[in-house]
């Protein structure tokens, strides 16, 4: 045993020998190359193969490392003996995070896949506008070479798919805007906060037809990545939604991303300075989301754009060039231009990414530049309108808590239903001034409520008729005295003709006279 270890202790010596050698002449170059020679080494003649997933490559979010993430925490957290756990501000879930050197086994159609996680520091950064975060995080994926073929890239997809389904399940969505501070000087342009809004189609107060046509619309983009490969159409889908002020735009988008398990990226236009800044928000944004853009009609203005359609040129180009957000502000004067907002929702940079939906809202379409509302611009128009009678019914059931029974018609209160539906369209009420009335009437019997519910709309339908019959009678009053005035008119016309006549003669003879 003695022996053992004095051999050992001459080897350990002997190879500390060896490397004061190698280090005093060897210089740090070619020793790296060494090492590197070594691993290539060590890999061709190793039974595995290895794939480094980096959290970014470079300038944009690497999904797939978020997906892993998502994936081995959730499916494989069983598995590990340690993990770091974590909880979002208001998340309704808990994570488990991977740590330094954290190792993970997965197997996929029985083959095996080891998954380490390194978390490194980033080398000192050169001085940069966009710096990139101080830690390096990737994942490593050790397969063996002969099951390379059969795993991949099918692994890779079933994550992705998988870490999709997690997400959607979790009801953990993300509202991220770029006007609570998210500065365009940092890594990430948008902040973000977890999104908890609890509209859905089912509570949104429209009509079913109109509704249904939507979510089907909504289902099939969500589920036409074949068709939008076939046909060579970027995978997204714009939607205008227009209408008066408390008709369920913003409710809308909600429903939507909720519906389709979707994250929300609310852009606010007036805090982006230039087109590249537009750009880069666009790059931020990852696929399988609603980038929403709020009364866009409020976001152009419209001075600067009629400034500049006032130039002679008549190119249509020019139009659509024209400056929506900008001021002259000296040095830091904003330049998004209309043709950079088309950019952003049509373009080239448009397809950086995929599984997106635009959604525009304005109070106001008749303001917005024909370039943003052209068919094929945005893929739907949806007009959000004044409460109807089926939107009604809805927000009964919301509201009251009355179920489609009651709602049929055929009940006791088939004459109370008969009497709202009679008022309702006249009333032009939006869904959220209905909404007001039966939220103060809520504790309320249903029946007495919406009987209370019926005698505003009655009010409003009958204050509405008595502005109309009197501007009708205004006009007919102005009508009148517009007919008098012609009839005066005409008779003063035809005695100045006479005059006329008179005076031509008069002229005439005059003429003659000379
Ligand atoms: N169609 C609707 N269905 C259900 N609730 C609605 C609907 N429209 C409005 N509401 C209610 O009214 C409130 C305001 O609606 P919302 O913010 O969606 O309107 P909007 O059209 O976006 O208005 P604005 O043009 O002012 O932004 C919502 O919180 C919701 O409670
Ligand atoms: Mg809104």
């Amino acid at each position: 045993m003695k022996e053992f270890w004095t051999a050992l202790a001459s080897l350990m010596g002997v190879f500390a020998f060896f490397q004061s050698i190698v280090h005093a002449v060897l210089p740090l170059e070619l020793r790296l190359a060494a090492v590197k020679i070594f691993h290539w080494v060590f890999r061709c003649f190793s039974t595995y193969c290895y794939f480094d997933i980096t959290d970014t490559d470079g300038v944009n979010t690497n999904e797939l490392y978020d997906a892993v993430q998502l994936y081995l925490s959730r499916s494989a957290s069983f598995s590990a003996s340690r993990l770091s756990l974590s909880r979002g501000l208001n998340s309704s879930t808990f994570t488990f995070g991977l740590s330094n050197n954290d190792r993970l086994v997965d197997t996929f159609r029985g083959a095996t896949a080891t998954w380490v996680h390194a978390v490194t520091q980033r080398q000192s950064q050169t001085f940069s506008l966009h710096p990139l975060p101080e830690d390096k995080r990737s994942f490593s994926l050790r397969i063996k070479k002969k099951d390379r073929p059969l795993i991949l890239p099918a692994y890779l997809d079933h994550i992705m798919e998988t870490a999709t389904e997690l997400r959607r399940r979790s009801k953990d969505r993300l509202l991220h805007t770029n006007s609570r501070g998210g500065s365009m000087d940092r890594w990430f342009p948008w902040e973000s906060v977890p999104f908890k809004h609890p509209s859905t189609f089912e509570t949104l107060a429209m009509d079913p037809s109109r509704k249904e046509l939507i979510m089907a619309d909504l289902k099939y983009f969500a589920e036409g990545k074949a068709f939008y490969e076939k046909t060579g159409r970027a995978w997204k889908r714009g939607y205008l939604l227009y209408g008066p002020p408390g008709t369920g735009k913003s409710s809308m988008i909600a429903a939507m991303a909720n519906y389709l398990g979707y994250d929300i990226y609310d852009l606010e236009l007036t805090e982006v300075r230039t087109n590249s800044e537009l750009r880069k928000l666009l790059m931020k944004t990852t696929s399988k989301s609603i980038i929403v853009i709020e009364d866009i009609d409020c976001s152009l203005n419209l001075t600067n754009r009629s400034s500049k359609k006032a130039s002679p040129s008549t190119d249509s180009s020019s139009d659509l060039s024209s400056v929506v957000g900008s001021e002259d502000v000296g040095a830091g004067a904003k330049t998004i231009t209309l043709s950079g907002l088309l950019n952003f929702t049509d373009g080239l940079w448009s397809c950086c990414g995929s599984e997106r939906i635009f959604v525009f809202t304005t109070n106001h379409i008749e303001k917005l530049d024909p370039a943003l509302v052209r068919s094929g611009r945005m893929d739907m128009h949806i007009h959000m309108s004044h409460c109807s009678f089926p939107a009604l019914q809805i927000l009964m059931k919301n509201y009251l808590g009355f179920d489609d029974g009651e709602l049929d018609g055929k009940t006791e209160n088939s004459d109370l239903l008969r009497q709202l539906e009679e008022v309702i369209d006249e009333a032009e009420l939006t869904p959220a001034d209905v909404s007001e009335v039966l939220i103060k009437n809520r504790r309320r019997e249903k029946a007495a409520a919406a009987a209370e519910l019926h005698d505003v709309l009655k009010e409003r339908a009958e204050r509405r008729m008595n502005k109309k019959r009197n501007a009708a009678g205004e006009e007919t009053e102005e009508e009148e005295e517009e007919q008098e005035k012609r009839a005066l008119e005409s008779t003063s016309n035809k005695s100045d003709q006479v005059l006329d006549s008179c005076n031509g003669k008069a002229e005439q003879g005059k003429v003659e006279q000379v």
